[in-house]
């Protein structure tokens, strides 16, 4: 049959219809087609899973890998949603610093802030307005607290003082010390945010660590609803969803609702020394509204700030501690050159203390190289693009999720020659000075950096000098090492190892 006897066939009405249905397709088509130069796309993604299923536990080489073959800006999807992630320092430097104020926004809708009260309050989940004053403030009181300088130094001695004393208790046994390395770090923050340390087997600080160590945990587990928020109402609780809201209120209950109770009572009594970190927050809350300043300063800011101190501040450091230990093991002829250096400088009757950091550069520079070869936050904490930007000649739209590649960064091949070999000399010139490549981004760029970098950096420096200082540290069995793997989640710690912490005062055999 001829076409002409098919259209003869048809009645006017049906070539009407199905001309405008031809019409529409062609321009819902026209409508749905990406601009030509988004970024591209590495692999083949999953129809409805996207690229997913590649991001398994491969997942930090499989990002080297599409950088390899597609480039320094691809996008993936997680799921349907597009997500661009940005590699190597010089797109990194483009878009956080060149571009900063299109880059410092973070993704709204992300469970763990939808879920909870408050949850887009405080600074870590917070945009816009809010975020920049809650960020100004905390930045001002952690400063007035002496972030470089005495007074944090002293709180964060006491601490060390306590930590040496549980590893002297172990009496060179082999040990996980993860634990009491995390209680450690948190106990510094308790310092900050209420002005006083816990004791380690305090049942109420007890309960708390657990909680707030299944919190931690369950914020990697809950990222699928972030794809498909439709799972957080799956029958039983696969995705830990639920355990995750009730931690979450618990912490609230047990730590910053109480404490902020107290804190505030004691402020407005007058008799508070503002030497914590909630009375700091009240006392320049009180100010603003008593001076009639428009303010976005409230009580849930205040709570969720607390939290976003604890699971930002205690378990990066940690982590960080844990690798610089296993590297110790690794390379005990690096190890013995940082006490050595230590001897010189410090020798064994007194602590080193903040005024010999820049006496000690071949120590800053393993605690560098430590941070660089652990890369320990390799994806950062992701941001939202508020504005149309082009990325080397790619378009990021407005509105696009997007990761900041810190890996590609701190493991790059070009910046580092060896990137994966150990080699804190790396970061020394030719005379044993500290040199600061700005390719050292451990703590991410721009105007949304790390806002604790000052204070990791001194307790970092402070509590690994005590313990070279003190311990001799070793594989539980002798030429046994631990492998030197990573574990991923909200920071990629070592897989779990134990070693044993030999006092150097003491003199007999290994
Ligand atoms: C070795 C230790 C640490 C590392 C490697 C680290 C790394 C990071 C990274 C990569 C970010 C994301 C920045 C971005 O969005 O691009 C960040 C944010 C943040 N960090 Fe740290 N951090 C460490 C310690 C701390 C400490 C001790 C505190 C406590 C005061 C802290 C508080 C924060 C906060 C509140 C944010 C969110 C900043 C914002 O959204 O404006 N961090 N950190």
């Amino acid at each position: 049959m001829l076409m002409s006897d098919i259209i003869a066939l048809l009645d006017g009405w049906t070539v009407a219809i199905g001309f405008t249905v031809l019409v529409l397709m062609l321009l819902v088509q026209a409508w749905l087609r990406e601009p030509a130069n988004l970024p591209p796309v590495p692999g083949r993604p999953h129809l409805l899973l996207g690229h997913l299923p590649y991001l398994g536990a491969k997942r930090r080489e499989q990002m080297a890998q599409w950088r390899k073959t597609t480039g320094d800006v691809f996008r993936l999807y997680m799921g349907r949603k597009p997500l661009v992630v940005l590699c190597g320092y010089s797109v990194l430097k483009e878009a956080l610093i060149k571009h900063g104020d299109l880059f410092v926004d973070r993704p709204p809708g992300g469970y763990a802030t939808t879920v909870v009260q408050d949850g887009t309050k405080g600074v870590l989940g917070a945009s816009g307005a809010a975020w920049r004053e809650q960020r100004a403030v905390a930045m001002s009181i952690l400063r007035k607290f002496g972030m470089g300088k005495n007074s944090l130094a002293d709180k964060i001695q006491e601490e060390i003082t306590a930590y040496l004393d549980v590893l002297s208790g172990l009496c060179g046994q082999p040990t996980d010390v993860k634990r009491v390395t995390s209680a450690t770090l948190s106990n510094v923050i308790c310092s900050i945010i209420v002005g006083k340390r816990f004791e380690y087997d305090d049942p109420y600080f007890l309960q708390f660590m657990d909680t707030f160590s299944e919190q931690v945990r369950l914020v990697s587990s809950t990222s699928m609803i972030n794809v498909f928020p439709w799972l957080r109402y799956w029958p039983g609780d696969m995705f830990g969803a639920k355990r995750f809201i009730d931690c979450h209120h618990d912490l609230d209950n047990i730590f910053s609702d109480p404490f902020i109770a107290q804190k505030t009572k004691e402020y407005e009594a007058g008799g508070d020394a503002l030497d914590n970190f909630i009375s700091a927050y009240v006392h320049e809350w009180r100010r603003k509204e008593q001076g009639g300043e428009t303010t976005t300063m409230d009580g849930g800011h205040l709570r969720r700030l607390l939290g976003n101190l604890f699971i930002a501040g205690s378990e990066t450091t940690a982590t960080t501690m844990l690798w610089f230990m296993l590297y110790m093991l690794h390379y005990p002829h690096i190890q013995e050159k940082v006490f050595a250096e230590l001897e010189e400088v410090v020798g064994h009757n007194r602590r080193p203390t903040m005024q010999d950091k820049s006496r000690l550069p071949y120590l800053n520079a393993v605690i560098m190289e430590t941070q660089r070869r652990a890369s320990i936050a390799p994806f950062s904490l992701s941001r939202i693009c508020t504005a149309d930007v082009t990325l080397q000649g790619y378009l990021i739209p407005r509105g696009t999720r997007v990761v900041s590649n810190l890996d590609s960064v701190l493991l790059d091949e070009v910046t580092w020659g060896d990137p994966l070999n150990f080699r804190p000399e790396r970061f020394l010139d030719n005379h044993g000075g500290l040199i600061h490549p700005d390719e050292f981004v451990p703590f991410s760029m721009g105007r949304r950096v790390c806002l604790g970098e000052s204070l990791a950096k001194m307790e970092l420096f402070l509590f690994l000098a005590a313990l070279v200082q003190r311990f001799r540290l070793l594989p539980s069995v002798p030429g046994q090492l631990p492998p030197q793997k990573a574990l991923f989640g909200v920071t990629c710690p070592p897989e779990p190892f134990t070693l044993r912490l030999k006092e150097r005062s003491d003199s007999a055999a290994d």
